[in-house]
């Protein structure tokens, strides 16, 4: 009875909190819609999302945090309450390398969170496409993963596009064997992303090593079409693959680095504007690979900014032999960066500034 009477209390306290919680969350969002209104009035298109602005918003947020709630809880909530004041703005269309199901679908959910209007898109260059065309505001793609490295064709498209790099999002991969077999010696194909495939390669040679491998253009897009199929084929895919395409988990976390992360990337027909952490992206070509790529890092070198990676591609032009992507820290409105990289441009003999944006938060 004493118990009842304790926990009726304690419920009243949260009720009234709610209340309030409800009340505020309305006023936070007239005023989004206020913001828009001073947008619009200043001829701003109708496109509101500020990636500097939300990163910022969540960095306060996550240091000034005491508890109990911990900081990474408090910003997936915000990130939730931010979503829904640029839905009540104005929804913004996000592409996605699909279908339905895709690891990158996740992560354009954990970037955006879930009041976006998602766009499942078949291939990496139809993201581009879509974003290109203004089907969508924003595209989300791979680029690299922590066990396999970099997704060559997400960076062979900047070579010829437009779009800047406005975002980007890290989410931990755990792959699943997903199909309709009653044992594992019953499968002889399975399909998926190569890049799976490879992040699986020690599992399938101990427990499958028979079976035929065949690539395909995502997970996702194998789970949709081993739902078709017999007992015999089965897909590795992200769990809730299973669940949208109707199939069992056959087996779990079957990528042989259990740290495996893949990054990705927001795409946009914009530039973003400084948020305090930011990373800048290059695309630089030398003539000469070899003896002119230390003189072109040289003034990064000199000037104290950090590179944190660079990868190079064929240029595919014929013009330059190789073309280099290049992530140093820092935004390209801040000084220093924009001094060193005016003296990288003249070490080039292509250069572009594929973006500047705020670093991960989430
Ligand atoms: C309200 C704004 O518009 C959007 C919504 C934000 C929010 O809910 O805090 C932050 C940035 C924008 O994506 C703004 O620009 O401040």
């Amino acid at each position: 009875m004493k118990e009842q009477k304790a926990l009726q209390q304690i419920r009243q306290q949260i009720d009234d909190i709610d209340l309030h919680i409800q009340q505020l969350l309305n006023k936070r969002t007239a005023l989004a819609q206020e913001v828009a209104k001073v947008k619009i009035e200043n001829g701003e298109s109708t496109n509101f999302y500020r990636p500097d602005r939300e990163a910022m918003v969540l960095r306060t947020l996550m240091e000034r945090n005491e508890g109990p709630l911990a900081a990474q809880e408090v910003a997936r909530l915000f990130r939730e309450i931010m979503s829904a004041c640029l839905a009540a703005e104005q929804p913004l269309q996000v592409a996605y390398l699909g279908p339905e199901g895709s690891f990158t679908q996740a992560a354009a959910q954990k970037h955006f969170g879930g009041s976006v209007e998602l766009q499942s898109v078949s291939t990496i260059a139809n993201v581009f496409r879509a974003v290109e065309t203004e089907h969508a505001c924003y595209g989300v793609v791979p680029v690299e993963n922590s066990s396999e490295g970099v997704i060559s064709h997400t960076l062979d498209r900047f070579i010829t596009s437009p779009l800047k790099i406005n975002g980007e999002v890290t989410l931990p991969i755990h792959h699943y064997l997903l199909g309709k077999a009653a044992s594992l010696q019953d499968i002889t194909h399975v399909y998926a992303h190569p890049q799976a495939l490879a992040q699986c390669r020690q599992w399938l040679g101990d427990q499958l090593p028979q079976v035929e491998l065949i690539p395909l253009d995502s997970n996702s897009e194998a789970a949709k079409r081993v739902a078709t199929m017999g007992a015999s084929a089965a897909a590795i895919a992200a769990s809730n693959a299973a669940e949208i395409y109707g199939l069992q988990v056959l087996a779990n976390n079957i990528e042989d680095e259990s740290d495996n992360t893949t990054r990705f990337l927001v795409i946009g027909a914009k530039d973003v504007g400084p948020s305090g952490v930011d990373k800048t992206a290059l695309l630089v070509a030398t003539k000469n690979k070899s003896g002119a790529l230390q003189n072109l890092l040289k003034p990064l070198a000199e000037s104290g900014i950090s590179m944190t990676r660079i990868e190079s591609r064929p240029s595919r032009k014929g013009i330059w032999e190789y073309v280099f992507f290049i992530d140093i820290e820092g935004h390209i409105d801040e000084q220093p960066v924009a001094e060193a990289l005016e003296r990288l441009e003249q070490e080039s003999s292509m250069f572009r500034i594929l973006g500047s944006y705020p670093k991960a938060v989430l």
